[in-house]
């Protein structure tokens, strides 16, 4: 099957889009480069130097040894028949061989460290940037896209830093290093046998632009089938209770074909280089014995100098064709580090003043003072909003889907600033604190509880990482989490795989509020679930709310009656705006929105 005939067959199959963001190839930029050269400055003390030390005696001892040959051993020690200087000359060559391989060894093992190191610097340097930024640059993006950039986009500089710099350096100096020696030894041969170099030259870096668009390809091509598949591996459910695994499956087959057309192609394209090289070496070779032979044959050269020029000859080609590699791994450096600047350029948009406050003791006392908040510039999400939630009170947010409740719950958390008005805790403009101080304070429970891998009692201590084992098996008796936990293969060792898949969403819903209650927050954010939970859950779950809101500010985005019958405050939202608050016998009375919310969940349930 050729590519052609996949993207005909994979036509209809629109629904699978992946955006090729894959810039791979980007102009050669000086500041880039330079800002990339400063990871490698904590490193000019020991390893940098070494391996330069090191590369240099290797280099100049590859440039000496042909001469040594040539002009000392061919023409001095054998043409004067010179026993002690030829015996010399041996150990000398010997010793700096060994030179030359030590000095080699210790080339590559500094590099790879250099290397490896300038990634692990720039990984943790990405992922602690990463996290420390706000919310909103999360909503601009897909989480897969971030992980690109922290794996491949790191890894494809990986090669520049262990071998690319040490090796661009080396070859600079080799290449003039045998031009310079070669004119200085025969000026016409130099010239004759250089003379292919600049048609080789053009011919070889066209070959290079080539290979390296086709293995682009590749690249792109890999990155959409990374996508394919990692989208199917997590959708798999979904596609196999809609029966979509043969169209998934027909996807799948196209992008692997176009893969496997692209690599062909870029194999193909890489094979001829290898073979070129030789050539090019062959007509060096064929100009230096014709010429060679015809000075020799004029005493215009010894035979030395004619070794020699064999010699380097066949030294030439290697940094040649290694520089036009280097390039590569220079372009594709630029269009990488790019992408990674891009991330750690970006500051967070809620920022710490300098002289930020902790907030000390915090009561919970929380009041809205004519907010008004926009997640970009073409909707406002709320509308000069003012409200207050006292300390110890149980707060509802109600009203429909997308009429601000949890950007409330975000602004609370300080995940965004208002564009107008200001939020403030106890009195205190969340401006003006310590982003710790405040979100110490706050426990989110969200619908989706997020469980990470490990263990159960793992799960729960993410809410306070000190707690002792014991500390993390009172929260979940309270919440009524403990009963299911026993029940478990290792109990409270039992190992949750990321996401939870083999706890039902009731059990994640108590391990988030175990979770919560270690944590002790002075504020309570709960995203109350709508999933379907049979009653004796239901019941479950309630006595544990009433556990965990005990002595706490709580709002809670709630769906169910039975929570919202028994908030304090009741605030019902529309578009942003406040429609009307007040406990639930008040707003009753009124007959007003939640009259009618609360009428429609009823009829809902009358219906079933
Ligand atoms: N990250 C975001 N970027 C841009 N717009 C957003 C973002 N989050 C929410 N919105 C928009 O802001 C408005 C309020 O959303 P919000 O999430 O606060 O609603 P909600 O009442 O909590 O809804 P639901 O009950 O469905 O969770 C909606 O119009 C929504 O589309």
């Amino acid at each position: 099957m050729t590519a052609k005939q996949t993207k005909k067959q994979a036509s209809h199959l629109n629904r699978f889009y992946y955006p090729l963001d894959q810039q791979v190839e980007k102009p050669f930029n000086w500041k880039q480069m330079l800002r990339l050269l400063f990871y490698l400055k904590p490193y000019t003390k020991n390893l940098l130097p070494g391996a330069i030390i090191a590369m240099l005696v290797s280099t100049i001892i590859r440039l000496v040894v042909p001469i040594l040959i040539g002009t000392w051993v061919i023409d001095k020690a054998i043409g004067e028949s010179n026993v002690s200087l030829l015996t010399y000359l041996i150990i000398t060559i010997s010793v700096l061989y060994l030179l030359s391989y030590v000095a080699n060894t210790l080339r590559i093992r500094w590099v790879n460290i250099l290397g490896q190191r300038v990634i692990h610097d720039l990984r943790k340097g990405l992922f602690s940037h990463v996290q420390r930024l706000s919310h909103n640059f999360f909503d601009k993006r897909s989480a897969g896209s971030i992980l690109v950039r922290i794996l491949n986009d790191v890894n494809s500089l990986q090669e520049l830093f262990t071998n690319g710099i040490i090796n661009l350096l080396m070859d600079i100096i080799m290449l003039s290093g045998i031009i310079i020696i070669l004119f200085v030894l025969s000026p016409p041969l130099a010239l004759a046998v250089l003379i292919i170099l600049p048609i080789m030259f053009f011919i070889s870096t066209k070959m290079r632009r080539n290979i390296r668009r086709s293995w682009q390809n590749v690249r792109i091509q890999k990155s959409r089938m990374n996508s394919h598949l990692n989208e199917s591996m997590q959708g798999i459910r979904i596609t196999q209770s809609f029966s979509q695994e043969k169209e998934n499956t027909e996807f799948f087959n196209g992008v692997n074909t176009d893969n496997y057309e692209n690599e062909r192609i870029a194999m193909k394209k890489s094979a001829y280089f290898g073979p070129f090289v030789e050539m090019s070496n062959a007509i060096g070779t064929v100009i230096l014995i014709s010429f060679g032979a015809h000075l020799i044959l004029t005493d215009q050269i010894g035979i030395g100098v004619f070794v020699s020029f064999a010699f380097y000859l066949g030294m030439f080609w290697e940094p040649i064709s290694r520089l036009g590699q280097i390039y590569n791994q220079l372009l594709v450096a630029m269009a990488s580090s790019e992408r990674i600047f891009e991330f750690l350029d970006e500051e967070p948009n809620v920022e710490e003043k300098k002289d930020a406050k902790v907030f000390k003791d915090m009561k919970g006392h929380i009041v809205f003072d004519k907010v008004q908040f926009s997640y970009n510039e073409d909707r406002v999400a709320l509308h000069e909003i003012s409200l207050e939630m006292k300390p110890g009170q149980t707060v509802a947010l109600v009203g429909h889907t997308g009429s601000g409740k949890s950007t409330i719950a975000n602004l609370i958390s300080r995940f965004y600033d208002p564009t107008k008005g200001a939020v403030k805790i106890d009195g205190h403009d969340l401006r003006d604190m310590k982003l710790d101080s405040l979100r110490t304070n706050i426990s989110v429970v969200l619908q989706d509880t997020f469980i990470f891998s490990g263990t159960i009692m793992e799960n729960i201590r993410f809410g306070r990482p000190g707690a002792s084992d014991q500390e993390v098996m009172e929260a979940a008796k309270v919440v009524g989490a403990d009963e299911f936990i026993s029940r478990l293969s290792n109990g409270y060792e039992t190992e949750v795989e990321e996401r939870g898949n083999i706890l039902s969403a009731g059990e994640r819903q108590l391990l988030s509020f175990a979770r919560a209650l270690l944590a002790d927050p002075r504020i309570l954010i709960l995203d109350e679930a709508t999933a379907s939970i049979d009653t004796e859950t239901e019941i479950k779950i309630q006595t544990a709310l009433k556990k965990l809101l005990e002595g706490r500010t709580a709002i809670m985005i709630a769906h169910r009656l039975s929570t919202i019958r028994e908030a304090d405050n009741i605030i019902v939202l529309e578009h942003g705006r406040i429609l009307e608050q007040g406990n639930h016998d008040t707003l009753m009375k009124q007959k007003g929105e939640y009259y009618e919310l609360v009428k429609s969940q009823f009829d809902m349930l009358d219906a079933l």
